[in-house]
């Protein structure tokens, strides 16, 4: 009998609705992820994707049940719990007048590093992530890969044990699409876990070791990618998804 492995994210029994949207709502929802998985969170566009994440990352509020992240309730010590994760939304969270470094510099002092980190790791993420060439420039004048690795390295300046990605590559070309999945497959090795959701389900199995399909705000599916596949008699991803949330529209 072996030991549980420890939980990097516990939602646990979670009610959520949005207030004037009664089309959208979790019910006793539970989603448990190991510590050090690279996980991925699939559906269609409005099934709860980013809404699971909002509630995930606090920025929403859960109507019932608990959610902890490396076992701290993310409602309460907000100030402990922020320095658990990163996060990396679909939308560029940055200021768009400024450079790279004075946005680093900005958020890392947000997450509470003191200056030499933030200049140490401000360093090493633009290097790593192919900027110290425009370290100085407006990032309004990037193309939308370069904005895309700005994002990311936001995310991860403080070095976060969990990361969550919401569409991190979406409209990056193929050489910074392989690169950001390349630095997360680097991050986990170094033991962040990480939260994922993507469109593009072959760059996902690529990167995701446990799946989760969730549709109308709820999860259809989770398991062990290759063990779901095998489970479903599915050669991949994309056909899977097809078959258990159908070939309709959504809005
Ligand atoms: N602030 C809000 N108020 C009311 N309803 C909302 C709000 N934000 C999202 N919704 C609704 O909640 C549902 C789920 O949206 P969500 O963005 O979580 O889906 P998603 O799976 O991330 O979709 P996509 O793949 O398109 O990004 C959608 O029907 C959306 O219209």
């Amino acid at each position: 009998m072996g030991l549980t492995p420890e939980l990097a994210i516990d939602v646990n029994n979670i009610g959520f609705r949005y207030p004037g949207n009664p089309d959208v709502s979790f019910s006793h929802l539970n989603l448990k992820v190991n510590k050090g998985e690279r996980f991925g969170l699939f559906g269609p566009n409005g099934a709860g994707k980013t809404t699971l994440i909002s509630l995930m990352t606090g920025l929403l509020k859960a109507d019932e049940g608990s959610i902890k992240l490396l076992g701290h309730d993310i409602g309460k010590n907000k100030n402990s719990v922020n320095k658990l994760f990163g996060f990396i939304p679909q939308d560029f969270s940055f200021y768009h007048e400024l450079s790279p470094v004075e946005n680093l510099e900005f958020f890392g002092a947000w997450s509470g590093l003191d200056k030499q980190t933030v200049k140490r790791r401000t360093d090493e993420l633009l290097t790593i992530l192919g900027l110290n060439n425009v370290r100085d420039k407006q990032v309004q004048k990037f193309s939308g890969g370069m904005k895309r690795r700005v994002n990311l390295a936001i995310g991860v300046i403080h070095n976060p044990p969990i990361l969550f990605l919401d569409e991190p590559t979406v409209g990056v070309d193929v050489q910074t699409g392989r690169a950001i999945i390349d630095y997360l497959l680097v991050l986990n090795k170094g033991g962040t876990t990480l939260v994922y959701t993507s469109h593009q389900l072959n760059e996902a199995e690529d990167l995701c070791e446990e799946v989760a399909l969730i549709d109308g705000g709820k999860i259809i599916a989770q398991d062990n990618l290759k063990h779901l596949l095998k489970t479903h008699n599915q050669d991949n991803l994309e056909q899977m998804f097809l078959n258990l949330t159908g070939k309709e529209y959504r809005n």
